[in-house]
């Protein structure tokens, strides 16, 4: 029998394309939601670890107050996990680590190829352009139903550029400025956040000097391209070693 992937979340707007991703390229053995709801045939699971009993992978696509419970039992169950959840916080990374010494664990904001490649382009501009000179700002805008902000993507972009800076995110971040807020500081890193209509996810990344500007962007345009690049590093993970994975390591970036 091909692989047996779970969707956490099957109900959602990633969830459905998941599963119709999963079911194409492996066996879906369903799902979870809070509500009982997902696409019709898809056999829903009252909770994660009556799914990942039946799973040889789960995919997770929910919401961040679910990863630490998620993290047991997958954990618990001995199932990998593939984590596309955004908008979690450090106690919830510590969860995830601790996961990640029994199970593989892919943890990634976003799975498509296209972010990923402008991620690592991201941090080679923040190696080569002096702080000092160019002003780094991120525009990111999704569709009006999002909760969590400034994006995983948008956040993981600021990480990428401090890591080419040599700095952390958390000691030079500005995220959401508003009123009085005096001049920019050398070497910060600017968030904004937009929230309209039905936008899939776009992603700016700008380093604007006195005599020139460089950016970098990114529009999805359905969110089956997410989709799909979880469920081909679902593939992927199943054959590793438990362990703490990204996309540059599912890449090869
Ligand atoms: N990594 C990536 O490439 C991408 C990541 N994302 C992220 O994926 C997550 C889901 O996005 P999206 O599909 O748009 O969200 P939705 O709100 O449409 O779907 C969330 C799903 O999770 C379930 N869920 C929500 N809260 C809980 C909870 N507390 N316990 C159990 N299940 C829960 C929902 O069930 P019910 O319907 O019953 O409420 C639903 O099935 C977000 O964090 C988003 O940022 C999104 C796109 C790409
Ligand atoms: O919630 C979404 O829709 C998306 N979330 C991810 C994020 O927070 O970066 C990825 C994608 O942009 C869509």
């Amino acid at each position: 029998m091909s692989l047996r992937i779970g969707i956490a979340g099957i109900s959602g707007r990633m969830g459905i394309y998941l599963a119709e991703e999963a079911a194409a390229a492996a066996t879906l053995s369903g799902g979870t939601s809070r509500s009982g709801a997902g696409p019709a045939g898809a056999p829903h699971f009252p909770d994660i670890i009556a799914l990942a009993r039946e799973s040889d992978v789960v995919i997770d696509f929910t919401h961040a107050s679910t990863v630490q419970a998620h993290a047991r039992a997958l954990a618990e169950t001995e199932t990998p996990w593939v984590l596309g959840t955004t908008g979690y916080g450090p106690e919830d990374e510590i969860a995830i680590q601790e996961a990640a010494k029994v199970i593989p664990v892919i943890a990634a904001p976003n799975f498509c190829t296209g972010v990923n490649l402008v991620l690592l382009l991201a941090e080679k501009l923040g190696a080569v352009l002096p702080a000092s000179q160019y002003d780094a700002e991120i525009v990111e805008m999704h569709h009006r139903q999002k909760v969590d902000a400034p994006s995983g993507t948008a956040l993981a972009i600021g990480r990428a550029v401090a890591a080419g800076r040599g700095v952390d995110l958390g000691d030079v971040i500005a995220s959401g400025r508003d009123g009085h807020t005096g001049p920019r500081k050398d070497g910060e890193i600017g968030f904004a956040t937009l929230r309209g209509g039905q936008i899939v996810g776009s992603h700016t990344v700008m380093f604007t000097a006195g005599d020139e500007q460089i950016s970098l962007t990114h529009h999805a345009f359905d969110r089956r391209v997410f989709a799909s690049g979880a469920v081909r590093a679902a593939l992927w993970l199943h054959a590793q070693p438990a362990g703490l994975y990204g996309m540059r390591d599912f890449l090869k970036l």
